[in-house]
């Protein structure tokens, strides 16, 4: 039986070690917000399907392949015939600085249409997860999240929404008009400062801000504070989870990994601190490995932080 459900873009990735005009070698592997959370969960042993389009091709069949390696289900994607799967490329110029390109527009994934949702939410759910960047790709994904979640809140799931405001795709006046309105309807939103401030713009603070969320509806508003670690504001009160020290590799997905860790523990029964911890171990390994979602624990291996650095299992 499916936990969750949520949908976007995946896209072929491409990565490189240096500045891209110089060549060199490229890795090539899988990204897409959405799709890292799906990972993240599926490998905490959740049951979650992905839904999403991607084009008759090989980086099509490489998104497809790797999730359901992973162990997502993957009967709600479609393929597109007329157009390709989406491309983004990681350019890593210093361990904690990644310049991002996409070559997205038009591209299967942003062909989403609601009716691709109907088989997958049909089968039900806990939990729906959606993030800003689907409704910035274009009316059909835009269209997509807002039936998915209408459908969610109509059978009593809870709907998490990650602002993931992504300013390549669109500036934040455009965001905040569909996002706003979006967050008002999720029970547990997550975000940055700067992203609380496009969904919720009134308020000098943080805490104003989630208390104007708050008393709208949301349950928990999530503030991720990168290295500084992670807020909860809900009815309550706020919690504080520190960030688990880590050398850090590569600090794209983090966020995700942060939403996969937090929802994981919220679908366990968890109380809002225990979300905040493993939401802050999932972040700690995702910046400690290269990749958005490949070094992300199995259950099993969620308390390895804790141990001594430089540890050799043998
Ligand atoms: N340098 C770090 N060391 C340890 N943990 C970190 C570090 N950076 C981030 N994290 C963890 O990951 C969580 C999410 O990180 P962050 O706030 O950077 O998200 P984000 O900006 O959405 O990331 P992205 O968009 O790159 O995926 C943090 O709340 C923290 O728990
Ligand atoms: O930026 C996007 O649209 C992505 O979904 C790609 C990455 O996987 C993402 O930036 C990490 O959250």
């Amino acid at each position: 039986m499916i936990e969750v459900i949520t949908l976007g873009e995946s896209m072929a990735a491409l990565r490189g070690q240096g500045p891209m005009r110089l060549g060199g070698e490229l890795s090539l592997s899988v990204a897409g917000a959405e799709s890292n959370v799906a990972i993240g969960l599926a490998r905490l042993g959740h049951q979650v399907s992905w839904i999403g389009r991607v084009g008759a091709d090989q980086p099509g069949e490489l998104v497809t392949r790797t999730l359901r390696a992973e162990g997502v289900d993957v009967s709600g994607v479609a393929v597109d015939a007329d157009r390709p799967t989406g491309l983004i490329l990681f350019e890593k110029r210093v361990a904690d600085l990644i310049r991002v390109r996409y070559y997205r527009t038009d591209s299967a994934g942003s062909r989403l249409h609601p009716d691709d949702l109907a088989g997958v939410l049909a089968g039900g759910a806990r939990l729906l997860h959606v993030t800003g960047i689907t409704p910035a790709l274009g009316p059909g994904p835009r269209a997509a999240v807002l039936a998915a979640v209408e459908h969610a809140k109509a059978q009593g799931w809870t709907v998490s929404l990650d602002v993931n405001h992504r300013s390549l795709l669109w500036p934040a006046e455009a965001a905040a008009e569909v996002l706003g309105p979006l967050a008002r309807r999720a029970d547990v939103v997550i975000a940055s400062p700067e992203e609380l401030a496009i969904v919720e713009p009134e308020g000098y603070d943080d805490l104003a801000r989630a208390d104007h969320l708050l008393t709208a509806g949301v349950a928990e508003v999530v503030v991720k504070l990168g290295a500084d670690g992670a807020r909860v504001h809900h009815a309550a009160g706020v919690e504080q989870v520190e960030s688990v020290r880590v050398p850090v590799l590569d600090t794209v997905g983090a966020g995700d990994a942060f939403s996969a860790g937090y929802l994981s523990a919220l679908l366990d029964g968890e109380p809002t601190s225990e979300r905040l911890r493993r939401g802050s171990v999932l972040g700690a390994f995702a910046v400690a490995s290269h990749g958005d979602w490949e070094g992300l624990p199995t259950r099993e291996e969620l308390p390895l932080l804790s141990l001594e650095p430089g540890t050799t299992l043998r």
